[in-house]
């Protein structure tokens, strides 16, 4: 790898991105939304597929340990199974809550396994790099952080795609593992769901349906102890921060317009 001389004040220009780069990959982190669906039965190419697992796979993970496998669902017979599977775990969740959040609950449309054209299951192996590795010796379930991470590298290379993904969870983990065939030491983490879309939503569909608002970041921040809120420049940062807020809101409108045009 060359590296070419830095500018005189110890910055390499080719380090930054430039702007139209650098936006894009913010556009990708706010356009980027959870879909269940307005899928498209259309095929994903394999070297798109390719790419985006590629993606998956340069995620950061404890240790190099690189924890993560892929298992790719294609065929409807397995689906189906998969969403016998979602369909019993569904049916639990909603008893799960009351009143007013059930009636909602029962009309969210939660996943897309069948009508999505390729469902991915992403892994972790626990005893992947042996029994001890660098940066998980006290705490273990780095190597599930890490994994979480391929499932986060992956949904953002698949937006900047142009593919919706999104990630099911109503399961009963060993009923994914009986399925799927996963040996014991093998935790299944995220079960995906990707495909081309007919749109995206501009805002999270659990905001739209009045379930939850997104929190201020604002207020989440906090200055050298938990819950503290003041600091030498504290205000600064927090209006900062409300404007960032903002600035990410519109992008995703402006998504949202894109998308609604090409339709
Ligand atoms: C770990 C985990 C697990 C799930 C989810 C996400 C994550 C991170 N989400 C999607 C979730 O509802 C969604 O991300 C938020 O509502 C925010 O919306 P956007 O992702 O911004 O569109 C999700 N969605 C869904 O319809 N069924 C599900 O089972 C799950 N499970």
């Amino acid at each position: 790898m060359s590296h070419s001389t830095d500018s005189g004040d110890g910055r390499q220009p080719e380090h930054f991105f430039a702007d139209a780069a650098r936006d894009a990959v913010y556009r990708a982190i706010f356009s980027r939304r959870d879909v269940r669906g307005q899928f498209l039965p259309d095929p994903i190419p394999d070297d798109m597929l390719a790419r985006i697992l590629t993606a998956a796979h340069f995620a950061p993970s404890v240790g190099y340990m690189q924890p993560w496998s892929f298992v790719l669902i294609r065929e409807q017979a397995v689906k189906q199974r998969i969403h016998a599977a979602f369909a019993e775990a569904n049916a639990e969740a909603a008893a799960m809550f009351e009143g007013q959040k059930q009636e909602i609950y029962r009309e969210l449309k939660l996943e897309g396994i069948l009508e999505s054209p390729v469902n991915i299951l992403i892994t972790c192996d626990r005893d992947r790099a042996g029994p001890v590795v660098i940066g998980r010796t006290h705490i273990k379930a780095m190597d599930i952080y890490s994994s979480v991470c391929a499932v986060q590298n992956l949904w953002l290379a698949a937006r900047a795609e142009g593919l919706g993904v999104g990630w099911v969870s109503i399961f009963h983990q060993s009923a994914l593992k009986e399925i799927l065939g996963l040996p014991e030491r093998i935790i299944p983490i995220a079960y995906l769901c990707l495909g081309q879309v007919s749109y995206f939503h501009d805002k999270p569909e659990l905001e739209k349906a009045g379930w939850r608002p997104r929190l201020a970041l604002d207020e989440l921040v906090y200055f050298e102890q938990w819950g503290q809120t003041d600091a030498a420049g504290a205000a600064a940062l927090k209006t900062a921060l409300r404007e960032a807020q903002e600035t990410a809101a519109g992008q995703r409108r402006f998504s949202a317009d894109i998308a609604a045009e090409s339709r």
